[in-house]
């Protein structure tokens, strides 16, 4: 299969180096990563040690292939969006945190497009060299209704030629919500209080999370998505022990001075609670306290607004 990973960082570094085993592969990323790659290949060390040759690039337009995986931080979805519709695909997937990229894509694509989620770990250490953290499992399916569910089974079936841990599911909205309420608990409170995402399972700050959690399932659920309260604050509180050395991603973009993901976290579920009449105070206040650290560091907003 010829497959396109729009966003070459570490996710996509980590997945396109893994699918290059079985797949013929096409990084697009940014100089001097895409630089390095091109000279002298990719690296993988960590969970298991590999040296491979993906195509790298730093323009995608007019590309093509069966597939392009989108793993650029939420708030360039909307950049990556317009570089694939210059292109040709036979399906567009996103592997991304957060909420809102599958709609930026299919309204931008002439494609299937699938949604996914990953708890596979990555961090890109040099130009040219990605760490591999920890292994995972990625959960894939039909974005919209006409999203044909039989594409997700073929897609998740190429991740497992590849060795890649990967499995298509009927109820992917669900388990995106899922996932959206882990992150709103962990990522902004680890970011704020500065601590790794074990400090989480205790209090002052276990309650915190735990509300973001459930106020991130009724909104979920005010949305069409049967989450219960428990499951969302269960996968957040569980997440939080099964990762507890870990620093969240938005807790090392804060230190590293970088922009956060929090527009497509807290901040989608704040604008969802609106448009359903719903409170979410808790949500809207670490959205809040993230925009605001983001605004005083002069964190560039360059993206998609
Ligand atoms: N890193 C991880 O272990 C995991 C990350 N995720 C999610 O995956 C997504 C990506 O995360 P990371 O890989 O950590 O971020 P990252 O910042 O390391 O990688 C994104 C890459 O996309 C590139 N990019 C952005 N716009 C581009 C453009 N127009 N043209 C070419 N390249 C472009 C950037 O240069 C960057 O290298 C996020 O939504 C994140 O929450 C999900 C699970 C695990
Ligand atoms: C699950 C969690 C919170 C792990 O750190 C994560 O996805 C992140 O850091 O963005």
């Amino acid at each position: 299969m010829e497959v396109l990973v729009f966003g070459a960082g570490s996710l996509g570094s980590l997945l396109g180096g893994l699918l290059a085993r079985a797949h013929d592969v096409t990084l697009v990323g940014r100089d001097p990563h895409v630089a390095a790659v091109r000279a002298d290949g990719l690296r993988i060390t960590g969970v298991e040690t590999l040296d491979t040759r993906p195509a790298a690039t730093t323009d995608a337009t007019g590309a093509s292939a069966d597939l392009a995986l989108v793993t650029v931080k939420a708030y360039d979805t909307g950049t990556a969006a317009r570089a694939l519709a210059t292109g040709d695909y036979g399906v567009v997937c996103s592997l991304q945190n957060g909420m809102g990229n599958e709609d930026v894509l299919a309204d931008a694509v002439d494609a299937p497009v699938l949604a996914g989620t990953v708890t596979y770990g990555a961090g890109l250490v040099d130009p040219g060299h990605v760490e591999w953290r920890g292994r995972g499992t990625i959960t894939l399916g039909a974005w919209r209704p006409a999203d044909d569910a039989a594409t997700a089974e073929r897609i998740a079936a190429a991740f497992r030629a590849a060795d890649l841990d990967a499995e298509a599911v009927g109820d992917v909205r669900r388990r995106l919500w899922e996932k959206l309420a882990v992150n709103a608990a962990i990522n902004p409170v680890t970011a704020l209080a500065r601590v790794e995402n074990g400090a989480l399972t205790e209090e002052p700050l276990a309650g915190l999370a735990r509300s973001a959690a459930v106020e991130t399932a009724g909104v979920a659920r005010a949305d069409g998505v049967a989450l219960a309260d428990e499951t969302a604050a269960e996968a957040a509180a569980t997440v939080a022990g099964e990762t507890a050395r870990n620093r969240s991603s938005m807790f090392q973009d804060v230190s590293r001075g970088r922009r956060t993901e929090i527009d497509a976290i807290n901040g989608y579920v704040a604008d969802r609670a609106a448009v359903t009449d719903r409170a979410a105070p808790v949500n809207r206040a670490l959205a809040a306290l993230i925009r605001g650290w983001e605004r005083g560091a002069g964190v560039g907003r360059s993206g998609d607004e």
